[in-house]
């Protein structure tokens, strides 16, 4: 490919010069960083990025190709790529296309040769901002014009932009449990944790009705993760109220335990830069273990909320690294969430032990 130039323009002004990556074009989004050093073509297709724009600190990106059984579901979610060294040529034998090919199928917009590093280090300090990568356009005014169009994080339901259209099933009719998924931009990896222990999934449409979703007669019910910002999304948390109702196991996971925890409650709030990586260090408060956990999330529930609270939710997990709630069991209720993504692929898998909580809790009720 030919190198062409390309351009980043952050909201307050920064630039980075770069070449062009994917499809020749101009993308906006909120820039995040994740420090995963593998599983970028999970990263790339997670539907909790959409409208984000994606920096990759590790410093190859493309040198294991692509395939479609990497992929977390059906097509590319990120809005823009970011990256050091974009490598075309790859070395796995059994990935289907370069990373070039797959992002240019995918029309998405990147830029490499960026110092990432630096990138990083100005967003740890001035925290979470809109950008716009570009390989077309290099007026500053018009992409600054561009830029001041693209919508603000804070406030922005995106859910329905991503979850499906009709409901589905997943799995035997005659598997033992059947789990409700409303689907705020699920994993592909959460539903295939529910099929290895024997659940016969549905997933349903973000807005869904409690009336269809308890028409399958399910034994769960889950909230997946997803993208935006969950204090835009009052019909997800007036489903999960009805949920709670059901009086069913429960379990939500990222944008599902801020759902979860709205549902009683407690607000959530804008982090500053948020976590995005697959080594952030937990602690399950219940048992006194710590896990290293898969994360991506910029947004967290209120811990002053929950502490004033503390008769109808309790805390537990928390992260090592700052202290944030990182997991809630609802009291007197089969009901509890995770922050971080215990269906990680690629790894860590010290969290995969509340997929078989949920699935326990399940059995127990339905005993
Ligand atoms: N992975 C997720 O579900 C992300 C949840 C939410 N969009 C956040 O950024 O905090």
């Amino acid at each position: 490919m030919d190198h062409q130039r390309a351009i980043l323009l952050l909201a307050d002004g920064t630039t980075y010069e770069g070449k062009a990556v994917g499809k020749i074009g101009t993308t906006t989004g909120e820039i995040c960083f994740n420090t995963g050093m593998t599983g970028y073509q999970e990263v790339f297709t997670d539907p909790s990025y959409f409208g984000q724009l994606l920096v990759t600190t590790n410093a190859h990106i493309g040198n294991y190709g692509t395939m479609n059984a990497d992929t977390e579901s059906d097509s590319v979610k990120i809005a823009g790529l970011i990256c050091k060294n974009f490598t075309v040529p790859y070395s796995r034998q059994i990935a289907e296309s370069s990373i070039q090919d797959y992002l240019e199928g995918e029309g998405l917009v990147g830029i490499s040769d960026v110092d990432t590093r630096a990138l990083v280090r100005h967003i740890r300090s001035k925290g979470a901002m809109n950008g716009i990568i570009s390989s077309e356009t290099f007026d500053m005014d018009e992409l600054k014009k561009q830029l001041d169009a693209a919508p603000d994080m804070d406030g922005l339901e995106l859910s329905s932009k991503v979850t499906t259209k009709e409901a589905y099933t997943l799995g035997e009719e005659s598997a033992s449990y059947r789990v409700a998924v409303l689907d705020l931009g699920t994993k592909q990896n959460i539903l295939r944790n529910f099929l290895r222990r024997d659940c016969y999934v549905k997933v349903f449409p973000a807005k869904a009705s409690i009336e269809d979703i308890m028409s399958f007669s399910p034994d769960g019910l889950f909230v997946s993760n997803g993208p935006g910002d969950p204090g835009a999304m009052d019909y997800a948390v007036d489903t999960a109220k009805e949920m709670l109702e059901q009086e069913k196991p429960m379990f939500g996971i990222c944008l599902g335990h801020q759902i979860l925890a709205r549902a009683v409650d407690i607000p959530t709030y804008k982090m500053h830069h948020g976590h995005r990586g697959i080594n952030h260090p937990v602690k399950n408060l219940i048992t006194g273990k710590s896990e290293i956990t898969s994360q991506n999330h910029g947004f967290g529930v209120s811990p002053e909320a929950i502490a004033a609270n503390a008769d109808k939710v309790e805390v537990t997990h928390r992260n090592l690294n700052d202290d944030t709630i990182e997991g809630i069991r609802i009291v007197g209720k089969p009901a509890f969430s995770v922050q971080y993504h215990p269906e990680a692929s690629p790894g860590p898998h010290d969290a995969d032990y509340l997929f078989d909580q949920f699935v326990d809790l399940i059995k127990e009720n339905k005993a």
